[in-house]
């Protein structure tokens, strides 16, 4: 079956992403949030990253206008129901993403697939837990979501093929390449940049450098595009530290452990740029080191 409407869960820095490359692609969107502010936000920032790509001639004004008319948003999960494939990317917490496919179940059509955007969550137990864990998969997106060329698909432990090869339609769709993963805690790319990023973190608990030091040394040395702590900071420090909780949980090796700076951060509230202070202080016209 070709999957022509999207439903997706979370309207935060990747389920507006998600948003914008599906309704580019010519699917019909439909976002759902708990907050009307973020729903409205991600709408605004879709806008904005569109009308970018307009003015660089990546695409054409009556493309993003119609890309924007394919989008629609609500606030009751339930409506995503009749969808063909649901995508949900909310907060990176087991027990929220269960209570929504939990939510969900009642209204789905027979034949709607459910995926996650999970980062690193094991796709076999969320699945185990719906109706269709046949019909269940990882889909993984990276940040920012319109200019990451990859997608990690995870089957879990029960994924059918028709499901994979749906799925895997929908990335060659969007003009993205596919990755294939198994479904072990954090999957590919986290499994090696988390514990990079959380060795920044440890850098920089200890002293050897200071945030900007750290930051220097590997898109200087390493030709990194980003500095290891701006990165973070870009993906949320809740989530890296989630990934490090999963990553430490999930494979009981020490060597995983997060850093107690890392914690002392979330705890702080200081997630990094979507709460304008993580280790950089982003209020002001520059970031500025908060160490
Ligand atoms: C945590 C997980 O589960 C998994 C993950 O996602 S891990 C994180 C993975 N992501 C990364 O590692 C990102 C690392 N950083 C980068 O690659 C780069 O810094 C970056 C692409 C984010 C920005 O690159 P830059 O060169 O500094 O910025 P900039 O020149 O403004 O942008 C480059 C291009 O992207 C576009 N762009 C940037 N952000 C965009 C957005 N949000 N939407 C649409 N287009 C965007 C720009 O318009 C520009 O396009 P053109 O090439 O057509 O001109
Ligand atoms: N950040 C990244 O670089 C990447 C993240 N991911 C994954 O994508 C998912 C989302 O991450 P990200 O977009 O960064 O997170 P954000 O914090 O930016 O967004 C999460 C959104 O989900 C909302 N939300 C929370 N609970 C619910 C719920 N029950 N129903 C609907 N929406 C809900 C939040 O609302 P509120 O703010 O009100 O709580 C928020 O708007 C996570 O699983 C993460 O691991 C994957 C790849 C990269």
């Amino acid at each position: 079956m070709e999957i022509q409407t999207i439903g997706v869960v979370g309207a935060g820095q990747m389920g507006n992403g998600i948003a914008h490359v599906m309704a580019l692609a010519g699917y019909d969107v439909l976002m759902s949030d708990i907050s009307q502010e973020a729903l409205d936000k991600a709408v605004a920032t879709v806008d904005k990253n569109l009308e970018r790509q307009v003015s660089r001639d990546r695409i054409s004004q009556a493309e993003k206008d119609a890309a924007m008319a394919r989008i629609r948003t609500t606030m009751t999960l339930t409506d995503l129901g009749p969808t063909d494939l649901i995508i949900e990317a909310a907060t990176e917490r087991e027990t929220v993403k269960q209570a929504i496919f939990e939510d969900l179940q009642p209204h789905l059509k027979p034949h709607t697939i459910l995926t996650s955007n999970t980062s690193s969550i094991s796709i076999t137990r969320l699945a185990s837990r719906t109706d269709r864990p046949e019909k269940f998969m990882g889909f993984h997106f990276m940040n920012p979501v319109p200019v990451m060329q990859l997608v990690e698909l995870i089957r879990g432990i029960a994924t059918d093929e028709a499901t994979y090869k749906a799925c895997l339609a929908v990335v060659e769709r969007i003009g993205k390449t596919a990755a294939s993963a198994e479904d072990f805690p954090a999957f590919i790319v986290n499994r090696i940049l988390m514990p990079m990023i959380n060795e920044a973190v440890y850098t920089l608990y200890e002293g050897v450098g200071n945030v900007r030091s750290i930051d220097q040394s590997m898109k200087l040395g390493a030709n990194h595009p980003m500095g290891p702590l701006e990165l973070a900071d870009f993906i949320g420090l809740d989530t890296c530290l989630a990934i490090m909780n999963v990553l430490h949980d999930g494979l009981a090796d020490t060597k995983y452990r997060p850093c107690p700076l890392l914690t002392k951060y979330v705890e702080a509230g200081w997630l990094g740029r979507k709460t304008k202070r993580g280790f950089y202080d982003y209020r002001g016209d520059e970031p500025v080191p908060t160490r």
